[in-house]
């Protein structure tokens, strides 16, 4: 069972003994990790399943990044890096930024013009970062990223990286902890797919060392716009309101097929008007406001139901992987003039306006 939460350490001394980082290195840590495992009733009730969502806004800089990147940094300060470098749509800026001013390193950031949710951006600026816009998008930078930590003195950080995924690999590793063994199913959301290569190398080696009796299959959702996994051809000019997910050639793509392929899962698309919709009944349902990109698993698996696939009596984990407050612009988006009703300050008025009717009195 997980730690009580005051004595939770971060995801590096929680774990050190089954991540593959340099031994002893000291821990770079904003206590990450550890975040709650939250039953949906509401996606109980439509599936007929045992669904979970595996609340990654929860971290420290509200995304699941935060959980390589405790890997990431700890490893580059250790080899004596000074400063640090990633390629991002905004959250790996975000938790990047954070974790080297805790370790004293100098942060820079390449990041598509404007593509970035403000609150990411905000992150990325108060920690520190130097950000550089680009004219590209998102996998323009990552080719400049690997480009400069080869030329010049900076350390890459994006999940190409592979203690990234070492550190990403303990969310599966709670999962188990938290249930007792792997799910039948995990869904989430896929962009430049480190996230799900990380899961599955947790899964398995939990099963590996008999801490679970199965994994789960993985099944794997991109925006339909930049969904190159799905359709087996790199996305030129990726495009969806989904912006964390808005990438054309993933770095990790070898390893999430290998993810799909050994676990006997799937990769889908899904809309953004789904990933929208998803989004806001998320919120308004269960009571958990996450990003645009985040609800991709949710509108994945409410499309799966839609098209009859059956998750009756399984267990079934979402990853929804970043933050609400990240992207309140988008988020207000669906709202139109429903924010823009003002009265007197009149409590009558302020009734009327809400729909009340009097008690009688
Ligand atoms: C909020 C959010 N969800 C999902 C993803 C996708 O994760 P990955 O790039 O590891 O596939 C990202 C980043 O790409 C993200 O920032
Ligand atoms: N969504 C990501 C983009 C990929 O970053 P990675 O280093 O985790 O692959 C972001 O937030 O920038």
């Amino acid at each position: 069972m997980r730690p009580a939460p005051h004595q939770w350490r971060g995801v590096i001394e929680e774990y050190r003994e089954l991540l593959d980082i340099p031994d002893g290195i000291p821990a770079i840590t904003l206590r990450e990790g550890g975040t709650p495992l939250v039953p949906s009733a509401w996606l109980s009730g439509l599936t007929g399943g045992d669904v979970w969502l595996k609340v990654e806004g929860d971290n420290p800089t509200g995304s699941f990044k935060d959980r390589g990147m405790t890997t990431a940094i700890s490893c580059a300060l250790a080899e004596g890096a000074e400063a640090v470098v990633c390629a991002s749509t905004g959250n790996t800026s975000a938790s990047m930024a954070a974790y080297a001013a805790r370790a004293g390193l100098k942060p820079l950031v390449l990041v598509p013009e404007g593509k970035i949710a403000a609150g990411k951006m905000a992150q990325a600026l108060m920690h520190g970062a130097q950000v550089i816009m680009v004219r590209g998008n998102f996998d323009d930078c990552l080719r400049m990223a690997r480009e400069m930590a080869w030329h010049y003195p900076v350390a890459l950080v994006n999940s190409v990286n592979p203690v990234r995924l070492e550190g990403q690999k303990t969310a599966a590793f709670e999962i188990v902890d938290f249930l007792g063994d792997a799910p039948d199913y995990h869904l989430l959301p896929v962009g430049n797919a480190g996230n799900i290569s990380a899961y599955w190398l947790g899964y398995k080696q939990y099963k590996a060392i008999g801490r679970a009796t199965r994994t789960p299959v993985m099944r794997g959702f991109q925006a339909e716009g930049a969904s190159p996994l799905v359709t087996g051809e790199p996305f030129p000019d990726p495009e969806t309101k989904a912006t964390a997910i808005r990438i054309g050639n993933p770095a990790s793509w070898k390893l999430a097929e290998e993810a799909r392929d050994e676990s006997g899962g799937r990769f889908e698309a899904v809309s953004d008007a789904q990933i929208l919709d998803a989004q806001r009944e998320l919120a308004s349902r269960d009571g958990v406001f996450v990003e645009p990109a985040s609800a991709a698993g949710i509108a994945g698996l409410l499309m799966d139901i839609g098209n009859r696939d059956s998750y009756v009596g399984a267990t079934v984990v979402v990853t929804v992987t970043g933050h609400g407050l990240k992207d309140t612009a988008t988020a207000l988006e669906g709202f139109g003039s429903v924010v823009d009703v003002v009265v007197d300050a009149d409590v009558q008025a302020a009734a009327e306006a809400a729909g009340l009717e009097r008690n009688s009195e």
